[in-house]
């Protein structure tokens, strides 16, 4: 019983990333967090026919949870309240999105040639790997796809330690990175970091709440430069300053084929 349900299931993986792959080469990448989704959805209805064993809704790690401090839930308040706006004909779209945030950048792929393949089922996303709600990296993304720039709201959890009491630099340059990344990612589809430049100006305490503010600032053919700010939700203190290079790359070399 068991070795037939496993066959049925490796009969049905390749079924999956055609699916997938269908989804990503027909619609482009520019709106790469619909586009999973969507490529997601469309795999699922065939899912929900076969014996497809794991979840086929991915949990969302960036809505509010108990961990999150007043602070960071004041934040996600300000700027969701932003996603939608209200006119005379009612409610619709505001200038702000808030992305949705899974445990994997693309959940089915397969990757990590170095990997068993069981392992290669395990992979996680680095941000997202602790089910623990507010113990590594609480955060959460609002875009503004037409001025080009998107905020992060961070609330950095206990185990982020570095300095005694205050957040590691290697965390900080991960949310950076994660979030120039999903900007750039977002704008102008697959990309590669390519130099991640960081200055440290005041410190970061541990469980305390900070805001990312980045900005495309331009392109030049492949390279999309970006700034990115880390300030204090109020913005009146400065902890972080860096600038990033992305290039874009095509879908190969992201999943290193
Ligand atoms: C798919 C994303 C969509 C996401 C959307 C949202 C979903 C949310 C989900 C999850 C969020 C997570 C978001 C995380 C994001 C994090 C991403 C990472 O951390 S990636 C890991 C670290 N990076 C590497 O391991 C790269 C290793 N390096 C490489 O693979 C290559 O070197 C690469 C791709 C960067 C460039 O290689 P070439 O062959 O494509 O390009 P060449 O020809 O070498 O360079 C093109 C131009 O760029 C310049 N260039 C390249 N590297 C440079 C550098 N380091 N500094 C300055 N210029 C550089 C070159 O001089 C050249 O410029 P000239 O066209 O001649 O003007």
């Amino acid at each position: 019983m068991i070795r037939r349900c496993l066959q049925a299931v490796r009969r049905f993986i390749p079924h999956y990333h055609a699916l997938f792959q269908d989804a990503v080469s027909q619609r482009g990448l520019a709106e790469s967090p619909e586009l999973w989704c969507s490529a997601h959805r469309s795999a699922r209805g065939l899912s929900k026919m076969s014996l497809w064993p794991f979840s086929v809704s991915p949990r969302d790690f960036s809505q509010p949870n108990t961990s999150w401090n007043a602070e960071m839930q004041e934040v996600y308040d300000h700027y969701n309240a932003l996603c939608e706006v209200k006119t005379e004909e009612g409610e619709k779209k505001g200038p702000w999105r808030k992305l949705p945030s899974y445990n994997r950048s693309l959940k089915y792929a397969t990757g990590g040639v170095y990997l068993s393949k069981i392992i290669q089922s395990k992979a996680r996303l680095f941000t997202r790997n602790i089910k623990e709600h507010g113990a590594t990296f609480e955060y959460v993304v609002f875009m503004n796809k037409q001025e080009k720039r998107c905020v992060c709201a961070f609330q950095a959890g206990h185990l982020l330690e570095g300095p005694p009491g205050h957040v590691h630099g290697g965390a900080i340059a991960t949310m950076i990175d994660t979030v120039t990344g999903t900007l750039a990612g977002y704008l102008a589809g697959p990309i590669m970091t390519a130099n991640l430049n960081i200055n440290y100006r005041s410190p970061i305490p541990l469980g305390s709440v900070v805001v990312l503010h980045s900005a495309l600032d331009r392109t030049e053919g492949k390279k999309i430069f970006v700034t990115c700010r880390v300030t204090s939700t109020d913005e009146s203190k400065l902890h972080t300053e860096a600038t990033a290079l992305f290039i874009s790359v095509n879908m190969g070399h992201l999943f290193g084929t």
